[in-house]
């Protein structure tokens, strides 16, 4: 498959920390997972990547064209983006948020593409059917997950960046959500992710990228990169690896 997102020779810096010299290549159709400690950089490289941080040097190109040079409104067309924190300053119900995901489709501030039967269908593929009138900011933390992940949906666009999966999510919200995701891969759609869970990352990701520091420590498939070296070499710590009984990938534990 055709590579549609690569990051060539990305830096930046907040001060004290940087990206450096950072190279990924995202294949289309790929579920792709970046891990790595607190502090790594992962939700930095996203930002940049969904264009809310400026890198200093370095490009990123979406299907071959350098992103600088295209408009918010086509990068939302092709890349929908699932912030780590997503506090609204409004009270907004959970059909407008959903809604938010189509505003690039609007020639106008007035006219709405509000179609309430895929509102519907979106909130129903993450379990919160009935959820369209509720206020946003009166939902958990893993309802409110699920409501931008819908939105994601909705905006129908060939790549989803999510900062983060399985934030706020109980095991098995945390596993239906990332079904969804993996099956929309199977379906053509790219998914980029950082991942806290290297066990979900291992079982489900196609391809994975380990970053500390800023920089990448090692990529791969993750039957063949998950393994005790690698483990350590990330976290500064030892843990097992098993074998998943049934599934057979790489299984970290302590
Ligand atoms: N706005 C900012 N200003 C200054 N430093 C920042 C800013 N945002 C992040 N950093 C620093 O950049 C580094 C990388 O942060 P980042 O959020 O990208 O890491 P992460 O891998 O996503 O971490 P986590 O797993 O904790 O979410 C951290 O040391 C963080 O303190």
């Amino acid at each position: 498959m055709k590579e549609i997102l690569k990051v060539i020779d990305l830096n930046f810096s907040y001060g004290n920390f940087g990206i450096r010299n950072l190279n990924l290549k995202i294949k289309g159709g790929q579920f792709v997972g970046i891990i790595g400690p607190n502090g790594a950089g992962k939700s930095t490289t996203l930002n940049l990547i969904a264009g809310l941080l400026k890198p200093y040097s370095g490009k990123i190109l979406l299907y071959d064209k350098d992103i600088r040079k295209l408009s918010r409104k086509y990068i939302a067309s092709k890349i929908s983006f699932v912030r780590q924190e997503f506090n609204p300053t409004f009270e907004f119900k959970v059909k407008d948020i959903i809604e938010m995901g189509a505003l690039h489709k609007k020639t106008s501030f007035f006219n709405t593409f509000e179609d309430s039967t895929k509102i519907k269908e979106c909130l129903s593929m993450v379990e919160l059917s009935g959820y369209e009138d509720r206020y946003f900011s009166t939902l958990s933390g893993g309802e409110q997950r699920r409501v931008l992940i819908a939105r994601s949906i909705y905006q129908e666009t060939p790549v989803i960046i999510v900062d983060e999966l399985t934030a706020h999510l109980d095991i098995s919200h945390a596993i239906q959500i990332v079904e969804i995701l993996k099956k929309l891969t199977l379906n053509g759609k790219t998914v980029l992710s950082a991942f806290h869970n290297i066990n979900v990352a291992s079982k489900y990701c196609d391809y994975i990228y380990a970053l500390k520091d800023g920089k990448v420590v090692f990529e791969g498939v993750p039957s063949k990169v998950i393994n005790k070296e690698n483990i350590k070499k990330l976290y500064e710590k030892e843990f097992y690896i098993i074998n998943h009984p049934v599934h057979n990938y790489p299984v970290v534990t302590f």
